[in-house]
Formats: C-alpha cells, structure tokens, sequence
C-alpha cells in the first residue's frame, strides 16, 4: 500500500502518453507550445510500462492513460494489452477528447480499456469549433457512439465557460443523460497555459443553471474522486469537480507520470521528480525509491482553493494530463 505524507493511500496513477494534441483547446493549449519535448526524450512504452509494473507491485490499482491527446501516440492499444496482462483487476481508463476514437475503439476495448472519459464542452459545431479552434464537433460525437457500440463505458467531462458554453449546459447534461452516460462538470482551473480573458462558471453557478429545470439532491463525493455528486429525481446523477472547494484534496489518491517521466504529486504545483533514468536503466528499487520520494512530499493541497482572487497554476494541462 503507498502512503503519502499526509496519510493518504495512493492508488490511482495518471499516465500521460504525449504532450502533443491535435486540439487546441483556450483552457489548456490554446496556441502550439514554443517547442515540443524531442522524441529521444519521451518515454517508449516499455519504459513506461516497467514504472508503472513497479507502482502496480507497490499498490497502485487505477491507471488512467492520458495527454495530450493519448490517441495521437500509435501502439495505445498494445500498452493497454500490456497493463492489463500483468494483473488482473485493475482499473484501466483512458481520457481522451474522443477526435481519433471512432476507429480504435473495438481495439482498445479488446485490448482491455473498459472506461473512457470524452470531453464535450459542446452540441454546436461552431462553439465546439471555438474552444478547440478547429473543426471538431462531428468526429467527437463518431467516437462517442463508437466507444458506446464496443462496450466501452463512456463518462463525458465539460469545463463550463462563461459566454462561451454557459448556455448549453442543460442540453449536454441531457445529451448525456438520453446515453445513460455519467457527466462531470469540471470548474475552469486557472493556468498560465490558458487564453486569459477565459472565466469558468464555479460549481454554484452550474448549480443554480441545471436547478432551472430539475430539481436535485446532494449526494456528497464517492470514495476518493474529486466530484460532488447530484441525483435529479429520475434517477441521474451529475458531478462537479470544484477544485475550489477545501476539502476537494483531503481524499487525493493520485499521482501523475508525464510523457518524459517526471512524476508529479499534485496537478496545482511545478514540483516532480524524474523516473527516467532509473527506468532507462532498468532500475527497479531505484524507480521505487523515486515513488516513494515524490509520495512523501505530496502537497497537502492545491492553491486554487485558497481564498486570494485568481490564484493560477504554472502548470499545463496538457503535460500533466489533466
Ligand atoms: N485539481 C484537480 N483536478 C482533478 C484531479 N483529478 C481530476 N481532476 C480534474 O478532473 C478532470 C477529469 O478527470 P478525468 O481525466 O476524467 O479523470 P477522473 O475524474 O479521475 O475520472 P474517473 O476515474 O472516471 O473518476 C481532470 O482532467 C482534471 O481537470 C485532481 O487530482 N486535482
Ligand atoms: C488535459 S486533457 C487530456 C486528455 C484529452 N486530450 C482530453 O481533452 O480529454 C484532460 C482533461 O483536462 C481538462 N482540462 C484541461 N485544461 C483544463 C483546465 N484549465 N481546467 C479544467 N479542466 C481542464 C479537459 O477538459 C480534459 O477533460
Ligand atoms: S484539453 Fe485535451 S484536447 Fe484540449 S488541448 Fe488540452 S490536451 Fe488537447
Ligand atoms: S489538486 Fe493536488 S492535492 Fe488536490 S486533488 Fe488534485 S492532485 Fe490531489
């Protein structure tokens, strides 16, 4: 079992494939990064793949795969067949914003990928074409359904924006609803990434939008994901991830691994350690030692909840995944 320094089990672990993304979302990478990391640098998927056997061994039991955009990387499908060989009954998933999925989806359910979160910030091509600034709508929807019809359990994720997305809120919710498919409303985490005139709607605010036409129920957080849960009297339940809110960190039970192998203990802060060179030498106990390390100076929580006005993260989304 892995404990962090503030007595927290550790069991989840994100692992970003790439830093690359053929969206360019205004919350996350709204223009093409100065350079991206050189190929010789990034991780192959055996040497991701012999970390994440050690933090599997040492009591990680949910693994995310993530980005960038995870499906630009090729051979996603052979690394999920790899993780899901080595134990059986871990969790597997992957988040993705759904562009490329259409045609991989049977392999990557076949490979063992049981769960995938899409992002959906929209239903109207041009708004969808607005945050991502390229023309995506159509080929999202395609990798919905497809995941759908290959089994795959779809969750849809949507950063609610002012002026932007703000009035489809609703819909989405019912788009989700119709498919049986979970969604999370994710409040906007400032970074310095991001466009800065974007504003996200706080959870209360998405609130009192989707309590204009249902009347819900607080259902509290489920073990340790970071949604507020909401059941609607039918039955359907919505999530708010509010990583304004104090006690959103005092359940964390995750970690994250970057394309290069920098293992960071909190999405909010610059601080990581590398597992490169332990990996690209096939040091297991030194890959364990840096885990450990990173685990035992695991911030006790983000600044985005502290009480100052606009309190942005250096990190990007897209190198930590998310
Ligand atoms: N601040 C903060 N935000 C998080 C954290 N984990 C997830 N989020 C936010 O929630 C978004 C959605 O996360 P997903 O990639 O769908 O994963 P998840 O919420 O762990 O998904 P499930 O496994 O389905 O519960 C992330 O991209 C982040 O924006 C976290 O530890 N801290
Ligand atoms: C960084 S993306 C990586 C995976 C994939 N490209 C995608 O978009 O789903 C993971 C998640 O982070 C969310 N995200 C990115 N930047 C964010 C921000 N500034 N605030 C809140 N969520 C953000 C996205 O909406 C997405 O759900
Ligand atoms: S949120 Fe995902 S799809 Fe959008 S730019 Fe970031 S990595 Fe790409
Ligand atoms: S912000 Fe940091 S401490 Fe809080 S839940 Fe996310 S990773 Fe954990």
């Amino acid at each position: 079992m892995l404990i962090d320094g503030h007595g927290r089990e550790v069991s989840y672990l994100r692992v970003s494939v790439t830093e690359r993304c053929n969206f360019r979302c205004q919350y996350c990478m709204p223009e093409k990064p100065f350079s991206w990391v050189p190929k010789e640098k990034l991780l192959s998927f055996e040497e991701l793949f012999l970390f994440i056997k050690v933090a599997i061994d040492e009591g990680i039991k949910k693994i995310r795969i993530t980005g960038g955009e995870p499906l630009l990387r090729h051979g996603l499908d052979e690394f999920i067949g790899m993780i899901n060989a080595y134990k059986s009954g871990l969790d597997i998933a992957l988040t993705t914003n759904g562009f490329l999925l259409a045609d991989v989806a049977q392999k990557l359910y076949d490979a063992g990928l049981k769960r995938v979160n899409i992002s959906l910030d929209s239903l109207k091509p041009e708004v969808a074409k607005q945050v991502a600034q390229k023309e995506v709508l159509g080929r999202v929807l395609g990798g919905i359904e497809a995941a759908r019809l290959a089994g795959i359990h779809v969750k849809i994720n949507t950063v609610p924006m002012r002026g932007i997305n703000d009035t489809e809120l609703l819909d989405i919710m019912e788009y989700a609803k119709a498919r049986n498919m979970p969604i999370r409303f994710i409040e906007y985490m400032e970074n310095h990434h991001a466009n800065p005139d974007l504003k996200g709607l706080k959870s209360e605010e998405i609130k009192a939008i989707i309590g204009t036409k249902y009347a819900f129920e607080e259902m509290g957080r489920q073990g340790a994901s970071p949604a507020q849960l909401y059941r609607l009297e039918d039955g359907y339940v919505f999530g708010i991830i509010d990583p304004h809110k104090h006690d959103f960190c005092e359940t964390c039970n995750r970690i994250r691994l970057t394309a290069e192998g920098m293992l960071i203990p909190c999405l909010y802060f610059d601080e990581a350690m590398s597992i490169k060179d332990a990996v690209r030498k096939g040091d297991v106990a030194g890959a364990a030692e840096v885990l450990r390390t990173v685990l035992a100076n695991k911030p006790e929580k983000n600044r985005w909840s502290e009480d100052q006005e606009n309190q942005s993260s250096d990190r990007a989304f897209y190198q930590t995944g998310g």
